[in-house]
């Protein structure tokens, strides 16, 4: 089932459009990275899709409710904004109270203090949010998105302000929630981190989707080759050389620096047929690093454009 399609949905503020009809799909359980530089237009469209933002137009279907209903539903949705605001003089727990009883659900501190912590705020769950620093605002922030177990969630940079520790944490927590059906849509500019994490991620850029898919299908569509790096010896010049003229054959480009051998092919079972050559003409093959485009040269790409 979807947890929520967008279709065409466009932001116009006074005559400058900074959505641009975007259309995509969420499946239930999934997480989805929305990536793009600053200003591309990410939080506008969380801010749309959670209903604090009309949009100017488009069609938005959350929870299989229509975007009109949206208050019907936004017990079943946990947000994270941009930016937070708390209350100086009331604590992390207060805090959760309060925000349960803003949302309507049932407080039970067992609960609360539960979801404190699971973002790392367990022994500061009685300190005031005046005291806290940026980053336990935000898993503050990520705590009160996750009252009363939401269906689907966004979190717009649950991880930035974080220290590496906490990072892997709500990453950790993240993976858990998508793995008991949790639907979570996210946005963050950290590319590694979305790479391990996202199922599929969107790229943004100047308001349209540029690119959306699997890291796999982004790969694929961007320029799919290995770039493979071969450590070698041959104590036969011959057999070397037979060696070399079949992967000429093979490999798109061949860069060769005794006892190095740098490749690039263009499928990646041409690396097997590489090697098999190499034991066949009694080459030694002493190391092969495999190098696929990351997520930083997709998104550099689409950046630089
Ligand atoms: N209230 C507003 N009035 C006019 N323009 C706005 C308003 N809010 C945002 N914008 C503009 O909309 C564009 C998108 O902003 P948005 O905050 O959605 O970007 P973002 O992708 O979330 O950026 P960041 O990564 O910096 O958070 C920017 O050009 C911004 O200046």
């Amino acid at each position: 089932m979807e947890a929520l399609a967008v279709h065409q949905l466009t932001k116009t503020y006074k005559s400058k459009e900074v959505v641009k009809q975007i259309s995509f799909s969420l499946q239930t359980g999934e997480i989805f990275g929305f990536l793009g530089r600053n200003g591309a237009g990410k939080s506008t469209t969380i801010n749309m899709l959670t209903g604090i933002l009309p949009p100017t137009s488009g069609k938005i279907e959350i929870l299989g409710t229509p975007y009109h209903q949206i208050n019907s539903i936004k017990r079943r949705i946990g947000v994270l904004p941009d930016n937070s605001n708390y209350y100086n003089d009331m604590t992390a727990m207060q805090h959760m109270v309060f925000f349960s009883q803003v949302k309507g659900i049932p407080v039970h501190k067992n609960s609360l203090s539960e979801l404190l912590e699971a973002v790392g705020l367990g022994e500061d769950m009685d300190r005031k949010a005046g005291q806290f620093s940026l980053g336990m605002k935000k898993k503050l922030g990520i705590a009160q998105a996750l009252i009363g177990s939401p269906e689907l969630v966004f979190l717009d940079e649950p991880t930035s302000t974080l220290d590496i520790e906490s990072a892997l944490q709500i990453r950790e927590l993240i993976g858990s929630l998508a793995a008991k059906g949790t639907t979570v849509f996210m946005t963050s500019h950290n590319l590694d981190e979305v790479e391990r994490i996202c199922d599929r991620i969107a790229i943004l850029h100047q308001g349209r989707i540029e690119k959306l898919g699997t890291i796999a299908e982004l790969r694929e569509a961007h320029n799919n080759r290995f770039k493979v790096k071969v450590k070698y010896k041959s104590s036969d010049k011959n057999r070397e050389s037979v060696w070399m003229e079949h992967i000429q054959q093979v490999a798109d480009e061949v860069k060769r620096e005794e006892p190095f051998l740098e490749l690039v092919v263009e499928s990646e079972d041409d690396i097997p047929r590489i090697v098999d050559a190499a034991v066949e003409q009694q080459v030694k093959i002493y190391g092969l690093e495999i190098e696929q485009p990351s997520l930083e040269n997709i998104f550099l790409e689409q950046a630089q454009r």
